[in-house]
Order: structure tokens, then sequence, then C-alpha cells
């Protein structure tokens, strides 16, 4: 594993992860860290375990029968492997976001309000601050301000995802995962997701999953390279993409492979 530079803390470190589902091994041994307050992503071949390891990070995996991690994630210091680890207030902290936008089939407004009311006791005037809160930094407000009782569903892709982020973001996490956020979006949409991620990580820190190169080049700090099961080289992404050290690497980036 190659080091981000030594004035950076670290989010999240990822110890001698190994990830089954059942009997196979879907992650092999893997240390990687997420830097605060940066984008790193996550890339390689299909199957190689890119959203594996990003459903490690906050226990999505636990959802489900068979399925188990073992090694250590540290989040700020605490095992979130750890059985007795509250996973309701881990996704309040480490929020995600999928392919295809997932929003509730509620009213735009409320959307917002039902996580936020899972954990906060808000007034109704604290919560409309909440709420507009969240929608503006999703770059929702403007087009959404207006139609706050409208169903979340009646908005468009690219709205619906950014609906999503400010769900996430609206009970204030310190992470936020995005798997492959823009896989079903047209240009013009997955062009404002990735601008949006550029703001966000002014306030929160990033892992992304993503099989567009360039989305990958564009948006993070760090990237991750996996194949099969195991993290072949991670480091700055500039390194990753201009200077890899593996030739696996190369050769996935540069598309003779994969
Ligand atoms: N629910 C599951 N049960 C059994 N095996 C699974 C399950 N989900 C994923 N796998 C296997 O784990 C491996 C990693 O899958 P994962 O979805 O993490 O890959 P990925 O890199 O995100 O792929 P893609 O880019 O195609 O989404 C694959 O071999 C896949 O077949």
């Amino acid at each position: 594993m190659s080091e981000p530079a030594i004035d950076t803390k670290n989010a999240i470190e990822v110890r001698n992860l190994q990830f089954y589902y059942g009997g196979f091994h879907a992650l092999k041994s893997v240390n990687l860290n997420i830097v605060e307050g940066k984008v790193t992503a996550f890339i390689g071949p299909s199957g190689c375990g890119k959203s594996t390891l990003l459903r490690t990070l906050n226990r999505m995996y636990s959802l489900y029968p068979g399925q188990r991690a073992e090694g250590t994630i540290s989040f700020y210091g605490q095992n979130i492997l750890d059985p007795k680890q509250d996973l309701n207030l881990l996704r309040a902290r480490i929020g995600m976001l999928f392919q295809k936008p997932t929003p509730f089939p509620m009213s735009i407004y409320d959307n917002i309000a039902f996580g936020v009311k899972l954990y906060e006791k808000l007034s109704r005037s604290e919560m409309d601050e909440r709420v507009q809160w969240a929608l503006s930094k999703a770059a929702l407000w403007t087009e959404v301000k207006d139609k706050l009782k409208q169903s979340g569903l009646s908005l468009s892709g690219g709205q619906q995802q950014r609906l999503c982020i400010a769900r996430s973001v609206a009970v204030k996490p310190s992470v936020l995962l995005l798997d492959e956020p823009t896989a079903s979006l047209d240009p013009i949409s997955t062009g404002k997701i990735e601008e949006l991620v550029h703001e966000l990580k002014k306030d929160y820190t990033i892992a992304i999953v993503t099989h567009n190169m360039q989305q990958a080049a564009r948006c993070s700090d760090y990237t991750a390279y996996m194949y099969l099961g195991e993290l072949m080289e991670y480091g700055a992404t500039e390194q990753i993409f201009f200077k890899p050290k593996r030739t696996e690497t190369e050769d996935y980036i540069t598309g003779r492979f994969g």
C-alpha cells in the first residue's frame, strides 16, 4: 500500500480486511486509508470487489445473511466491525448513495426530514432550515424550493440523485460513500454530480466507486485499483494515472484490460 502524504488525517483505516459471501472470499487482505476531506476513487474491472469494499465501510452488508467481514475498519479510531457497533448511528455518520437514485415515496421535504427526525428533535422552523440547508448543499434548492410538497419520485433522475445526496447530508455525516452515483444519469446530470462532489469534499470525506476512468481522474485525490478482490495499487490519483507502479494498473487505465 502506498501511503498518502503524512500531513493528512485518516477518517477510515482498513486493515487486513477479508470479506466473504458465504464461502466465496471476495476481499483479500485489503489495507487502505481513506483520507479526511479528500475524494478516494475505487476503480477496477467488473467483479473485482469495489462495491463490496464500499459496502463494508458502513456495514451495509450486515443486512444480508451469510455475508461477513474480518479484520478491522477503524473509523476515527473506532472499529466499526465490532459486533456491538450501533449500525443506525454508523450509517448516519457514513452515508451511502447507490447507482440508481432511491428517493423515498414521499414528498421532497419529507425525504429530507424523515432521516433527521430519527436522530434529532427539531422545531418546525429548525426543520425547515435544515431542509433548505441540505437541499442547497446538494445544489437542488433553487430547482425544488417551490414544490417541496411534491413527491421525490416526480423529479428527474439527476435531481433524484441530488435529493438522495441532500438526504444523506441532512443528518450531518462525516463520510459519504458513492457507489457509481452517475451510472444511470445523462452527461449533464453526471457533470452536476461531479461538480457537487468537488463542492462536498470541502466538508466531507468521500469514497466513490466508478467505472469511468475520466470521472476518477477528474473527481478524486486518491485512487485505489482493485483486481480479483485484492487492492493492487493505491496512491495519489495523479500518480496512479500518470506513473502507475504496476503494469496491471497501467493496462487497466490505458484500456488494454477490463
Ligand atoms: N450477494 C453476493 N453473493 C455472492 N457473491 C457476490 C455477491 N455480490 C457480489 N458477489 C461477488 O463478489 C465479487 C465482487 O463483487 P462486487 O460487486 O464487489 O464487484 P465490483 O467490482 O463492484 O463489480 P461491478 O463493477 O461489476 O459492479 C464478484 O465476484 C461478485 O460475483
